[in-house]
């Protein structure tokens, strides 16, 4: 089989995108873990795949793999590479779109400065929706770690996040106790593991353990969880600046059932073709 793909990035969060409207692609884990291997194949963080609509009134559907191989629900920084790619393909000339995920409908648009805001949706906070197992509703739950006992909040962005405040975001912290916090068994379908460190009401820094595809340079669903969960403790205010090692993000969130709004940027670094072994 032979793959056309485009190499995209969002702050470094890389990615491959396929156009699954112009050709029906599937894809089993195997191939996926094959295309996304830094040595053997493309490499790459997910891969997402650009698909039809399902639903009269929307635009695409979005499908989400990570390096790993399994389907996951979301991801920020691919929506924003997602919109380019539609239009630098000729797929659609809109500058908005409404996009199905696996767990909702997410807006993406273009801002005049080529920058792209996705309007993610409201956060879920509920733990048995997140999913975290959990005995009552809490904004911090102490988790077991080891020997350690970390402070985390736990927020579903469509996809599942564990944030933790953190005061030097730059030791071996999450290298250490990423990989550990990801699969534990509090958290039924594993979790992205965020640890962010307050620069003030309006900054912070962050770093994110990734499930199934390890630390990445940004992760925009964990930046978006980890301003949901500073406002959620009081720490932060409803606009803040996300430093990532690949970058800086602006995440907005007014409460409630308020969307998280996320502003960032979205490049293509190349197109290739690749030829795959058939499933
Ligand atoms: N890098 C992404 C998140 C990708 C999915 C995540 N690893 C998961 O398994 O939920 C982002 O920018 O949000």
């Amino acid at each position: 089989m032979t793959l056309r793909f485009t190499k995209m990035q969002g702050l470094g969060n890389d990615f491959i995108v396929l156009d699954g409207v112009r050709n029906p692609i599937a894809l089993d884990a195997a191939q996926v873990q094959q295309l996304g291997d830094r040595h053997f194949g493309v490499g790459f963080d997910q891969l997402l795949l650009v698909e039809p609509a399902q639903q009269a009134g929307h635009d695409f559907r979005y499908r989400i793999f990570n390096s790993s191989g399994e389907e996951v629900e979301h991801c920020g920084n691919g929506a924003r590479c997602f919109l380019k790619f539609v239009r630098d393909q000729g797929l659609t000339d809109k500058r908005e779109l409404a996009v199905e995920t696996a767990r909702g409908v997410i807006y993406p648009k273009l801002e005049d400065n080529g920058e792209v805001t996705v309007d993610m949706g409201p956060p879920e906070l509920h733990a048995a929706e997140v999913p975290f197992l959990a005995e009552h509703e809490a904004v911090i739950h102490p988790l077991q770690v080891g020997d350690e006992v970390f402070d985390i909040t736990a927020v579903s962005m469509g996809n599942p996040h564990a944030v933790q405040v953190v005061d030097d975001v730059d030791t071996d912290l999450v290298q250490r106790v990423g990989p550990l916090i990801e699969k534990h068994a509090r958290f039924p379908r594993k979790v992205n593991a965020g640890f962010m460190q307050i620069v003030s009401r309006d900054a912070i820094k962050l770093r994110v353990y990734e499930r199934g595809a390890g630390e990445t340079l940004a992760c925009g669903t964990g930046a978006c969880a980890a301003v949901v969960a500073g406002i959620q403790r009081g720490l932060l205010n409803g606009r803040v600046r996300v430093s990532t090692r690949g970058g800086d993000l602006t995440i907005a969130w007014a409460g409630g059932d308020a969307p998280v709004l996320m502003t960032g940027p979205a490049v293509t670094v190349f197109e290739g073709v690749i030829n795959l072994p058939e499933a």
